[in-house]
């Protein structure tokens, strides 16, 4: 009778890799699509903006959204900033963007990036670029100026305040950053890690078994998550035992005594693109924006990546959403251009997504 029986996965047998601490620079480069930039701002800046976003997140809110038949609130306190002039179009229609921005929540109107934030931010966008030069764009970056051109004209700002505090695997939603993102994320105060793991493709799951990889982040430093790590990793701050206290570099005045802190701030800059404008935005049956994710599980490795727009209306409305999903398609809903569309006529061919090039 044995012959009647399935035969052994051969998925059984594939070696599970034991995690990986990531710890310089170039380890970083070498196992995912980041990059990790140490002691990036002048330390009288970060020290500044560490200070600065503290204070701000005393106000900051735990997001709530419902999952399934539960209300889950994120185990951190987060905000959301919108750039007076994004430095492209000057386009203030982000402050509408920004309203849906996470989970699909109806949010407070976002707050502007504070001085200090303004100046990490054009040190941080000049890293960014020139980074980007070094790597081959994917046909559906953005290609608003021929080349692929970073401008973060957003920032969505997390306080993690002690060991606890976390931030589970996610890839971040598409909606309107688009296919293929570059998201800059900076680390301010108390040394945490950040994990990231590949979300293996259908296909290859007999074959090969994902690994996580632990980069610890210390203060002042930056991580570039390039295009590709939103399709293809899913990241997370784990919670951990303990956590060193951070002790800053100058106190808040001459006459202050230097604090201790045991909170980390993260502020991920982030450029929303033009042709992923709020109104361009699919609406679903319950008459609210969509998102848009990646089909991870199925990658094509840029030749002809699927994407789509699902509705998350449930995820504020006592978890009853409807089942409005749609592939994206760059032709038919007109965005662009990207650095892979035919540069004479602007027009991009498209399959399923995907421009050709
Ligand atoms: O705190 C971090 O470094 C990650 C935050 C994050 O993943 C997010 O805001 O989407
Ligand atoms: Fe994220």
């Amino acid at each position: 009778m044995s012959v009647l029986r399935t035969p052994p996965s051969t998925a059984k047998n594939i070696v599970r890799l034991p995690p990986l601490m990531l710890t310089t620079p170039q380890l970083v480069a070498e196992h995912v699509p980041c990059t990790l930039h140490p002691s990036v701002l002048p330390s009288d800046l970060a020290c500044e903006l560490f200070y600065t976003m503290l204070d701000a997140s005393r106000g900051w809110k735990r997001n709530k959204w419902w999952l399934f038949d539960r209300v889950v609130e994120s185990p951190h306190r987060t905000s959301f900033y919108a750039r007076k002039t994004d430095g492209l179009d000057g386009d203030e229609t982000w402050q509408e963007a920004a309203r849906y921005w996470y989970n699909g929540r109806m949010s407070e109107s976002p707050s502007v990036f504070p001085p200090t934030m303004e100046k990490a931010c054009r040190i941080v966008e000049d890293i960014v670029n020139e980074e980007m030069k070094k790597r081959k764009p994917f046909n559906l970056e953005w290609g608003g100026d021929g080349q692929p051109v970073w401008r973060a004209n957003v920032a969505a700002s997390n306080c993690y305040e002690g060991a606890k505090d976390s931030v589970g695997f996610h890839s971040d939603q598409l909606t309107y950053l688009g296919p293929y993102p570059t998201i800059a994320s900076l680390s301010l105060g108390t040394r945490r890690n950040f994990s990231l793991r590949e979300v293996i493709p259908t296909d290859e799951r007999e074959h090969r078994k994902a690994r996580t990889f632990n980069i610890p982040l210390s203060h002042n430093s930056l991580t570039i998550m390039h295009a590709s790590c939103q399709e293809k990793f899913k990241h997370s701050i784990p919670p951990q035992n303990a956590i060193d206290v951070f002790r800053p570099a100058f106190p808040r005045s001459p006459s202050e005594s230097i604090e201790p802190s045991p909170c980390r701030i993260n502020i991920t800059f982030r450029f929303y693109r033009p042709d992923f404008r709020p109104l361009s935005i699919p609406r679903c049956k319950c008459g609210v924006p969509t998102i848009l994710r990646p089909d991870m599980k199925n990658r094509t490795h840029g030749e002809a990546d699927r994407y789509w727009w699902t509705c998350y209306a449930g995820a504020q409305n006592d978890g009853k959403g409807c089942d409005f999903w749609k592939l994206l398609d760059m032709l038919e809903e007109k965005r662009g251009p990207c650095v892979g569309f035919e540069k004479k006529n602007q027009h991009p061919q498209v399959i399923n997504g995907q421009a050709r090039s």
